[in-house]
């Protein structure tokens, strides 16, 4: 089970994350509205952590420049963006295009396969209007439908106590390859709080 922290923003934070937590991806937050919003590459330290850029909407010009700016390895689009574009972008990048679908009440999984051969994986969220960051939970046993193959990750309102139901949820579909953690184990917005972050890895990964 893979362990994505996103919403990283601050210097010692990020150096503390890679120290103490050494999770498999960092997400960057790119969306001008978010109070995670990161503007500055020069300011975030050098670190060997792979970096996820959140996209909300955001134009294909704007999303490559990023790419390079910040050496991301990995583009997540947590906006609406169609099928189309995600084609399009997949032509111009051969980093990962992870695609976010924001969850109401039933997903309908037709709708989602024309993705499937443009993207690494897809994320759940719970749908808000302000995209993400909401910290709250979706019904998840609407995944137990889930019909592919490729891998996806779990995502919205994750907490320390979420490590056990997620485990139960990946016995039930392996297809569930990693979680994403934000808001709940924060002290502030973009500043994690480590031994939170600690406590949820041990139970996930009993490490
Ligand atoms: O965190 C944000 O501010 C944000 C804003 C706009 C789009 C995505 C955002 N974050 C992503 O939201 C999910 C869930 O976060 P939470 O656990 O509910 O706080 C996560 O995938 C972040 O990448």
């Amino acid at each position: 089970m893979q362990i994505k922290v996103c919403g990283m923003r601050e210097r010692e934070n990020i150096l503390a994350l890679e120290r103490e937590i050494a999770p498999d991806w960092m997400g960057l937050i790119f969306y001008p509205n978010s109070a995670r919003f990161v503007s500055k590459a020069e300011s975030l330290p050098e670190t060997k952590l792979r970096r996820v850029g959140v996209f909300v909407n955001e134009s294909e010009e704007e999303i490559l420049k990023k790419v390079e700016e910040y050496g991301l390895s990995a583009i997540q689009l947590h906006g609406k963006e169609s099928v189309d574009f995600v084609k399009g972008l997949a032509q111009k990048t051969d980093k990962e295009i992870w695609k976010v679908i924001s969850v109401k009440d039933r997903i309908d999984w037709e709708s989602l396969s024309g993705y499937l051969p443009f993207i690494s994986k897809f994320l759940f969220d719970t749908a808000t209007v302000a995209h993400g960051g909401s910290g709250k939970k979706f019904d998840w046993s609407v995944l137990e439908s889930y019909p592919f193959d490729k891998g996806f990750f779990l995502s919205g309102g994750l907490d320390e106590s979420s490590a056990d139901e997620v485990l139960a949820l990946a016995e039930t579909i392996p297809q569930l390859e990693g979680v994403d953690l934000n808001s709940k184990f924060e002290d502030e917005p973009a500043l994690k709080n480590i031994e939170k972050l600690k406590s949820f890895k041990k139970r996930l990964l009993g490490q």
